[in-house]
């Protein structure tokens, strides 16, 4: 598998907050993480990322142990809700960013930032700066910042918890279409069960620091731990209230 986990452990002043972390991940897929607030998520993904130690257990990315390797040199990028863009550059200069940094050639650099930009439907905009945009263009330009450099691995957490219904499918339907088109394998960290579902190629569910994968989505829908069960319940609930209502009308 092209991203194993394995006993991975953590605790914060004998609070444990990951316990014995088991799993792995083909590559080019997205595992979606459900799961409460303050059950472990960030923290598991900080420690891929290499931005927290473990206190046991071993990751290794592409067939080669990362335990060790600094969080610059893993090729993993890190993509949270409030992700800043660097005021001071325009939107062309943020998404360039990581090229420069890997001295890119400048006619790639242009090509790809152009390109990407043409994905993202920012036309037009690559001259403004990050205080001149939407809330929704910002966490596009975040996005493809992140995956310009083509990352061996995206860990995304929450990063669509702060738009509007519809900014958020929006950007869920540029999620699915961008890491088809670069290839891209994620984490993918959301509080939101619809979001789990239709972003995982694979459902993970967190409760007290454990994870469970269910490698098939109906195995999680069927999963009362899950609250699907809870939700699909609640519209099955108001439909009879909704024809009550309509009869009455008549
Ligand atoms: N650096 C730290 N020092 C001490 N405790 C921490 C630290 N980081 C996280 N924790 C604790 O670990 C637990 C899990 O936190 P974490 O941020 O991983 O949760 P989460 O599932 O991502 O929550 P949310 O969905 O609210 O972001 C919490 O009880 C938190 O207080």
């Amino acid at each position: 598998m092209f991203l194993e986990v394995k006993n991975i452990v953590k605790s914060f002043h004998n609070e444990a907050v990951v316990r014995d972390l088991n799993f792995s991940l083909d590559a080019h897929k997205t595992l979606s993480i459900l799961g409460k607030s303050g059950c472990g998520k960030t923290t598991m993904l900080k420690i891929v990322a290499g931005l927290e130690n473990a206190d046991a257990g071993t990751i290794s990315l592409g067939g080669k142990n990362i335990d060790n390797v600094k969080p610059g040199k893993r090729n993993v990028v890190y993509l949270y809700q409030e992700d800043l863009l660097f005021p001071h550059l325009n939107i062309f200069e943020n998404i360039a960013f990581g090229l420069r940094i890997k001295k890119f050639p400048e006619k790639e650099i242009v090509e790809k930032v152009n390109a990407m930009v043409e994905s993202l439907e920012l036309n037009g905009q690559e001259t403004k700066m990050p205080h001149q945009l939407s809330g929704g263009q910002r966490q596009r330009v975040s996005f493809g910042r992140a995956i310009i450099t083509s990352p061996s691995l995206l860990l995304l957490d929450e990063p669509f918890g702060s738009l509007d219904a519809g900014t958020r499918q929006r950007m869920q339907e540029f999620f699915k279409s961008l890491t088809a088109k670069y290839q891209i394998t994620s984490l993918f960290v959301t509080h939101d069960l619809k979001e789990a579902i239709l972003m995982g190629d694979e459902i993970a569910f967190m409760q007290s620091g454990r994870l469970k994968v269910y490698k098939d989505k109906t195995d999680f829908i069927n999963d009362p731990v899950t609250g699907v069960q809870n939700e699909i319940g609640f519209w099955e609930n108001l439909i009879p209230g909704k024809v009550e209502r309509e009869t009455l009308r008549k």
